[in-house]
């Protein structure tokens, strides 16, 4: 999800340090409110002479690695995954894939002096921001090594999660209900990796610790209160979310495959039963690991609007070196048994306006866009729903015939095949540039779902077009990078 950039800061203290936690000492009190101090009129150098600084972890270059890139990613190259700062492996956060992207302002407010502190910090270690993580998780694991058994076996991707996490905590650290929007998310979605509140403190000291020994230029004893005083808001944040989605979710679900129909060579289509009840809403997407690469998740988007009987169906296509859409493409069969997380994301049908849809689906992101049809038919409410559905070729509109199906069915629904490349029976070209012949689009509210160029071409050109910002919803495309697959 963007951040926000407009929403006025309004707190952020000294995280454990006023209240007596000590140390990053979290609390599982849930009632427990982050305090409100404004952290510009905080003084960081005084809370750093209050606190005790971590044990440094040796010499600078010496330190404990992390374990190499293990097995193949199918991660793009140059791309950053976001993830968590605390224990525990992948994470969608979301985005989180979060939908609405919101427009710059230009009159956002100055940045705190802990904000200021902490991102001139993350700018001295970006350019070595691998070694970084390498050398965080080398600490952690060696330290602590009863956490390692929270983290899948190769490392690879999850190293660019933690420093996209910091980097995304440290732009909303002022805005706390952003901060909080993205990090009860990721606390929320950390329950899967069995992750505790006693993790966090050991999270932190690393942390600090692998800080302290990277950003040379910019440590100093400000800094170091700053980072704490941060990181402690953060972890809190996250336990605080965890413990009260505790009280009425499970922290996963599992789902035993009930039907897996090959559509083409690479392209599943995936049905699963949750072993109890699984709420969500047409147009979020869910994270899956299967048996065969533990602690291993990948997002998916589901494909079908809630149904009475309360399976679930997934369109998976198998990317290359893709652990997860490969297993689930060549290797689940009905009887197997995968875990799903809590549904994220918020590219839902606004049911209280009579505005049309306009959505744009590429390839698999055909998905969640199908989903949306069947919510809309089940609200009842005639509103246009317009569906642009990209792909590559007429081969590859794998899920065209459901899709011309539900528009004989609905005379709202009107559904337009674009391929890139012909011939094709629908529209040929781009989908953006089809969409623009179409309309006009100013009554209708856009959804788009697919590959993150699409996502971005899309947005420019519907916002081009006069489309408000706020009224184009799709997921994160930095999670869409990051989850690759
Ligand atoms: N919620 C979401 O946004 C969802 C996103 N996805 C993503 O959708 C993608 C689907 O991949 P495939 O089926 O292989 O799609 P694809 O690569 O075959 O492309 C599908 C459509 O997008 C267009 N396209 C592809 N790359 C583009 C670019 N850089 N700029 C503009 N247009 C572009 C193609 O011309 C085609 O019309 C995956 O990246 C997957 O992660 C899938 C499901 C849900």
């Amino acid at each position: 999800m963007d951040a926000p950039t407009t929403t006025p800061a309004d707190g952020g203290g000294p995280g454990g340090g006023s209240g007596g936690g000590g140390w990053f000492t979290p609390t599982r009190d849930t009632t427990r409110r982050p305090p409100e101090t404004d952290p510009r009129s905080a003084d960081p150098a005084a809370a750093g002479q209050a606190r005790p600084a971590p044990p440094r972890p040796g010499p600078q270059g010496s330190g404990p690695q992390g374990p190499g890139p293990q097995g193949s990613d199918q991660r793009r190259p140059g791309t950053r995954s976001p993830g968590s700062p605390a224990a525990g492996p992948q994470q969608p956060g979301p985005q989180q894939p979060g939908p609405q992207r919101r427009p710059a302002s230009g009159n956002a407010p100055r940045p705190s002096a802990d904000a200021l502190i902490i991102r001139r910090t993350l700018a001295e270690v970006e350019p070595s921001a691998d070694a970084v993580t390498a050398y965080f998780y080398g600490l952690l694991f060696s330290r602590h090594p009863h956490l390692r058994s929270l983290f899948p076996v190769a490392m690879d991707a999850q190293r660019d999660r933690l420093f996209k996490a910091l980097v995304t905590a440290a732009t909303r650290i002022d805005d706390l209900p952003a901060l909080t929007e993205y990090l009860s998310h990721l606390g929320r979605g950390h329950r899967k990796y069995g992750t505790q509140p006693e993790h966090y403190p050991a999270v932190g000291e690393c942390l600090i610790g692998t800080l302290m020994e990277h950003a040379t230029e910019t440590w100093s004893g400000e800094a170091e209160a700053a980072w704490v005083r941060a990181y402690t808001k953060i972890s809190q944040i996250m336990i605080d979310a965890a413990a009260e989605n505790e009280r009425h979710a499970p922290a996963w679900w599992n789902a035993e495959i009930v039907s897996h129909e090959l559509r083409r060579r690479d392209i599943a289509v995936v049905t699963v039963r949750p072993d109890q009840p699984y709420p969500f809403r047409a147009g979020q997407y869910t994270t899956v690991e299967t048996p065969w690469w533990p602690r291993v998740w990948r997002h998916y988007s589901f494909s079908s609007a809630p149904r009475a009987d309360g399976l679930l169906t997934f369109h998976i296509k198998a990317v290359p070196a893709g652990w997860v859409s490969g297993a689930l493409v060549n290797k689940a069969r009905p009887g197997d048994v995968i875990r799903l997380g809590p549904p994220a994301g918020s590219m839902t049908v606004d049911h209280s306006t009579d505005s049309g849809l306009l959505c744009l689906g590429g390839g698999t992101g055909i998905a969640p866009i199908k989903a949306l049809v069947e919510d809309v038919a089940e609200h009842g409410r005639q509103r246009p729903v317009e569906v642009f559905y990209g792909a590559r070729s007429d081969q590859d509109l794998y899920d065209i015939d459901t899709m011309l199906r539900l528009q004989k069915t609905h005379r709202w629904l009107s559904v337009r095949p674009v391929v890139a490349h012909g011939p094709s029976t629908g529209l040929t070209g781009d989908l953006p540039d089809a969409v623009r012949k179409y309309g006009p689009w100013n009554a209708f509210d856009a959804y788009l779902s697919g590959p993150p160029g699409l996502i971005r071409s899309g947005v420019d050109t519907l916002v081009g077009i006069g489309i408000p910002a706020h009224r184009i919803r799709h997921d994160s495309i930095e999670e869409l990078v990051a989850a690759g697959e």
